[in-house]
């Protein structure tokens, strides 16, 4: 304990269970390349009983929440108090000074890009608006895979196929047709891939910002963020200038037009800068493609572990479509009652639980000292909440390892009616409290409506008849470390 700064607020947290700690780095040599396996396991080892465990990453002492109810008294019971985020420059300089609302700290700022979000961008009325986009994106996807499947035998890269359809559907969300014109859409992957890796996984220089204030390392990822605004900046501007100058379209309600129109609607309302129209946007690529293109392609992954799993959604899918979709290229459409099929749903839930794309949300700040389960908490404490772990407790889970659906149907046991709202704190994909998932309905209409088609239109077969990969890759979210191949055949 000695090797610890003697800060107040140390002294005040060294009362919260902690693992063995190095000199200078702490604990993070225990993080691994799988952080949120490995603080599932410290926590179960070093982490007591009330959820909460300390851990000093680098020099940035750390609180992980661990459990249901350290969850609920964080992201409910004290939501406001750990409702920040700790600073992060590379965050600053990519989102605009962080007038976005992922990043940017808790305050007025904070609360009126979130405003934008909820009560116009991304509304379940406006959510149901982009219908047409998410349906000529899953027309586009079934052609594709109807291509294949035509070419016996041929393998399809179904995570890239998944991956241009989160990414389609927002752009068409963001800006329409316009996006489209000279394969603008197509460079969004590479950009947000970039994005991913200026910031990474435990980041060093997040550990030591001290350090990182004169360190090479920490200038050249800075010049790197650099480099990406100013390409994501062109973007943006071609996009924004596109909507300024054309002939004034009919009036803009929340319910017409893309993100654009509708946030430059907005800009006397909400005082928008540009800066502030390009934040938000940031916000819709970084935070809103890869996380659906993730829980789509472990679904798909799942499902091709689970034969019997696969073989009831597809009964489902494919005996409640009442109408003629035997001609090819007529996908399902919302007008298929998609949320009434129970065991899609349940696919879909039960793959959240085991694969939440983000399983430790991004990073929460305290912003006054606060009790927490019996243990103070001093105001500037980074909190990370493990919503990985939470999700496969086996106190609350049954088996809680095993891919099974059923365990969210009626009759299914005591989690059939746990929902991902942020209510139930045994389940929180989307998160809880003032800083949850804006974008939950956008997510759930785009992976509902393909993944029907898919599942409708196709049995599948892993080439080879080999396994699947399951070895997962932790960056700002988490990944299958391999592509997902399959081979499409015609529903017989
Ligand atoms: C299945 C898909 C998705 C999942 C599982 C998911 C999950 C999450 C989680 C766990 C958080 C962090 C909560 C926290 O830090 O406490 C978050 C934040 C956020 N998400 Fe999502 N997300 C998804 C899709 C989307 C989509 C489609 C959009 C945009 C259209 C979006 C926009 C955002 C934004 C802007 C934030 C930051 C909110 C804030 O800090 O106040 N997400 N999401």
């Amino acid at each position: 304990r000695l090797l610890w700064p003697r800060s107040k607020q140390l002294q005040t947290l060294s009362r919260i269970p902690s693992p063995p700690a190095l000199p200078i780095v702490g604990h993070l040599h225990l993080v691994g390349s799988l952080p949120h396996v490995s603080l599932r396991d410290l926590a179960a080892k070093h982490g007591g009983t009330r959820g909460l465990m300390l851990l000093r990453l680098g020099s940035v002492p750390t609180v992980i929440v661990s459990t249901p109810s350290a969850a609920e008294a964080v992201l409910r019971t004290h939501d406001r108090v750990f409702s920040s985020r700790p600073s992060n420059p590379l965050a600053g300089v990519l989102f605009y000074g962080l007038l976005d609302a992922g990043f940017a700290p808790y305050g007025e700022r904070w609360r009126q890009a979130k405003l934008l979000l909820t009560a116009h961008l991304l509304t379940a009325k406006k959510v149901r608006s982009f219908r047409g986009a998410r349906e000529a994106e899953a027309r586009r996807a079934v052609a594709a895979a109807r291509d294949a499947a035509m070419d016996a035998g041929e393998v399809l890269d179904v995570s890239a196929l998944l991956m241009a359809y989160a990414n389609d559907v927002m752009c068409r969300a963001v800006s329409g047709s316009f996006f489209f014109e000279d394969g603008r859409n197509r460079i969004i992957p590479d950009l947000t891939a970039v994005v991913k890796d200026v910031f990474g996984a435990f980041k060093l220089q997040d550990y030591f910002p001290a350090m990182a204030r004169v360190d090479v390392l920490s200038r050249s990822s800075l010049g790197k963020a650099m480099a990406l605004r100013k390409r994501w900046d062109e973007l943006f501007d071609t996009l924004i200038d596109f909507h300024a100058q054309r002939p004034p379209q009919k009036t803009i309600g929340d319910d017409d037009g893309d993100f654009i129109d509708v946030m430059l609607s907005l800009t006397d309302e909400y005082g928008l800068t540009r800066d502030h129209i390009k934040a938000i946007l940031m916000n819709m690529f970084n935070a809103g493609t890869d996380t659906t293109y993730l829980v789509h392609e472990f679904a798909m992954a799942e499902l091709m572990r689970h034969p019997h799993a696969m073989a009831k959604v597809q009964a489902e899918l494919r005996g409640k479509v009442t109408k003629n979709k035997e001609e090819f290229l007529e996908i399902l459409t919302e007008d298929d009652d998609l949320s009434s099929m129970a065991y899609l749903r349940a696919v879909i839930k039960e793959t959240l639980r085991l694969h939440p794309p983000g399983p430790l949300f991004l990073p929460h700040l305290s912003t006054a000292d606060c009790e927490v389960e019996g243990y103070m908490i001093p105001a500037g404490t980074t909190v990370m909440i493990n919503a990985w772990g939470i999700g496969r407790d086996p106190g609350f889970w049954e088996d809680p390892e095993e891919f099974k659906p059923e365990r969210f149907l009626e009759g299914g046991g005591h989690a059939a009616h746990v929902e991902y709202r942020g209510q139930d704190f045994n389940y929180i994909p989307f998160g809880s409290g003032r800083r949850i998932c804006p974008g939950m309905n956008f997510g759930i209409a785009s992976l509902e409506i393909m993944l029907a088609n898919l599942l409708y239109h196709f049995d599948w077969e892993v080439p080879g008849g080999k396994g699947i990969d399951m070895t997962e890759k932790f960056g700002v979210t988490v990944h299958r470390k391999e592509k997902l191949m399959l081979i499409p055949k015609l529903k017989r």
